[in-house]
């Protein structure tokens, strides 16, 4: 029910044509039933010698054509009008095809577009726990799915209708026990085609499956091409993929075995239906019960009769998979989207940030941060370290308001984060993820991603920033240098400073690094946060990093320790405190005195 309100509103603007294209199909229908009636009229009144028995409608065209003597006479006029007859059937047709056609394409249009600009407001936290692979089968072939039984399907049930109701209704008027004849096999037909494409559907189903798994397997691979070929494991791929493929062909040939069997048997008894009607029609007009032209209209009749009836069982199979479709693509659009309250606070962002007993927690009862207090100056450089799962992205996360904290209280500025507008906040906050995404766009593009309007002169100087100016001007195409598919065409350590570039040039007054350093050399390291406090003095900055030398200029380091504070100082407060900064800085220094000491070695 919620399901068909759905389709319903999407249908909205146009419903019309939709009702235009069922009346039209209703009016195709009409005609083609007219056409053997006035063959019938041709053969057995005109050119045969029996009284005219038509309806008062008939009577009148006659009369408007001059009468039965005319007629006779000017055997074309029969022949003109069953030209006519055609034609206007086919421009209902056509009607029906286009109206049917432009609704169907509009519906999937819409639905395409508010599914995607839905799922660009879901949380964060959606897209980190969906597969993505699925959202795409529902963006694409699920509203597909949809469309196909708009444009034909759904007109197709009001023509099986009109056939049925037309049909049925002609032929009673010109023999009951005929009609009883043509119909006795439609019932048995008509089950036999719901029960076969009912059964059919899981086979249908499995079929679908198993080719997402094929093409999810082969996009694995893919996007994990480097793996495969470091690892050696092209032939455990290719037999993986083999086996998905071996599966699938299996069920699609099952599938099309039935469906052979199904249309073969389908014939048959439909050859058996229209041998009935033949039989019995040729009887009862060697016996004079019935007129030639008569069994024309019989035969015709049955022949227009029997497709739509095995279409019928078809397309109300093929209604419960757009009924699966439109269940999916609801799952999503229930989904609740982000809360961007219209009266959300737009306060200027200086950079002071303070976080009070902050609690925060993904699962329930399992914390992932704990009474995390501390206070940031604007300006201030802020460094923090932590075992890993120790919730140091988290807590930049939350400043971010990608998650809402549990308890506590986080602000900036003195103002409560949850009462700040969250684009505002986004806007304001720059962030560099752990793991950089790059867009297949040239590396200008990528850079000027946040600040479309900005000037050359304003990403050179941000790629400057991220040491990776010289870098681009040393590709062929420069600043134009397409960007692959997630950046494959990138090293590592560029593609960090490539993502590096495009939040530093939006300027903001708190600047957040997950962990975005980890790729680059140490040496380019220090020459980027060298440029950094260069151009971002008043900044407010947050560093997470492994390395000491990253962060022992910093004003402050926070260390994490299993979602709680363990303790938090300058560089040369930290060292002398029993720890885990103090362990990784002895193991990073003699590390590196030993690197110094290889070195001159060698
Ligand atoms: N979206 C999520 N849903 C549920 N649990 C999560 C989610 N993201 C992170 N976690 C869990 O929260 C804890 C903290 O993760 P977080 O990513 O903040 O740690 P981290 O200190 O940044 O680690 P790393 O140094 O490895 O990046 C971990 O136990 C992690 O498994």
């Amino acid at each position: 029910m919620k399901n068909s309100k759905l389709l319903w509103n999407f249908m909205k603007g146009n419903r019309l044509k939709y009702i235009g294209a069922i009346v039209s199909v209703g009016f195709a229908i009409f005609f083609s039933t007219l056409a053997p009636l006035v063959i019938r009229t041709t053969i057995d009144s005109i050119l045969g010698g029996n009284p005219m028995e038509l309806p008062a409608l008939g009577v009148k065209v006659v009369n408007f054509l001059g009468g039965k003597s005319i007629l006779v006479q000017n055997i074309w006029i029969c022949s003109l009008l069953l030209i006519i007859i055609t034609l206007i059937k086919g421009i209902f047709l056509f009607l029906k095809g286009k109206w049917s056609a432009s609704a169907a394409e509009n519906i999937a249009k819409n639905m395409r577009e508010t599914l995607y600009d839905h799922i660009q407001h879901l949380p964060y936290d959606y897209h980190v726990k969906c597969k993505t692979g699925d959202l795409i089968q529902r963006c694409t072939s699920d509203i597909d799915t949809v469309r196909r039984f708009l444009a034909m399907q759904l007109v197709d049930i009001g023509r099986a209708i009109f056939v049925l109701i037309f049909s049925i209704t002609m032929m009673l008027s010109l023999n009951v026990k005929m009609t009883l004849i043509a119909m006795a096999a439609v019932p048995i037909i008509f089950a036999y085609s719901f029960v076969f494409f009912n059964g059919i559907k899981k086979l249908f189903q499995d079929a679908d499956e198993s080719e997402a798994k094929m093409t999810t397997a082969l996009q694995e691979n893919l996007s994990g091409v480097r793996v495969v070929r470091a690892f050696g494991r092209q032939k455990y791929e290719v037999d993986k993929f083999n086996a998905k493929s071996e599966e699938f062909k299996d069920l699609s040939y099952k599938m099309y075995a039935l469906r052979g069997n199904y249309w073969a048997i389908s014939d048959f008894l439909c050859m058996l239906q229209t041998g009935a009607v033949l039989i019995a029609g040729v009887y009862l007009t060697a016996r004079g019960d019935m007129t030639l032209g008569t069994l024309f209209v019989f035969t015709t009749y049955e022949g227009m009769l029997l497709w739509p009836v095995r279409q019928l069982g078809r397309i109300l199979s093929d209604a419960g998979k757009m009924t699966v479709s439109i269940k999916r693509i609801n799952e999503v659009l229930s989904e609740k989207e982000e809360e961007t309250p219209l009266d959300a606070a737009k306060p200027e962002i200086k950079g002071n940030i303070s976080f009070e007993d902050v609690y925060f927690e993904y699962e329930k009862g399992v914390p992932v941060l704990d009474g995390v207090s501390f206070n940031i100056k604007t300006g201030e450089t802020i460094g923090i370290m932590g075992k890993t799962g120790s919730g140091k992205s988290s807590l930049v996360h939350l400043l971010a308001r990608l998650y809402d904290y549990n308890k506590g209280s986080i602000r900036i500025d003195g103002v409560e984060l949850k009462d700040i507008n969250r684009k505002w906040i986004r806007k304001n906050i720059g962030i560099v993820l752990q793991e950089p995404f790059l867009f297949s766009k040239t590396i200008k593009d990528n850079i000027s991603l946040a600040k479309r309007e900005a000037v050359d002169k304003e990403i050179f100087e941000a790629a400057n920033i991220a040491a990776i100016h010289d870098v681009i001007l040393g590709f062929d195409r420069g600043y134009e240098t397409l960007v692959g598919e997630k950046g494959v065409t990138l090293s590592g350590g560029q593609r960090q400073r490539v993502a590096i570039a495009r939040t530093v040039i939006n300027k903001s007054p708190i600047l957040i690094f997950d962990d975005s350093l980890s790729a680059v050399d140490t040496e380019t390291d220090r020459a980027i946060r060298k440029a950094l406090s260069k151009r971002s003095r008043g900044v407010t900055t947050l560093i997470i990093s492994h390395r000491v030398s990253t962060l022992k200029e910093a004003d402050k380091i926070i260390v994490l320790d299993k979602g709680k504070i363990a303790s938090i100082g300058s560089h040369e407060e930290l060292i002398k405190q029993e720890g885990l900064y103090k362990r990784v800085w002895e193991i990073q220094s003699s590390s590196k005195a030993d690197y110094h000491n290889d070195s001159k070695v060698s």
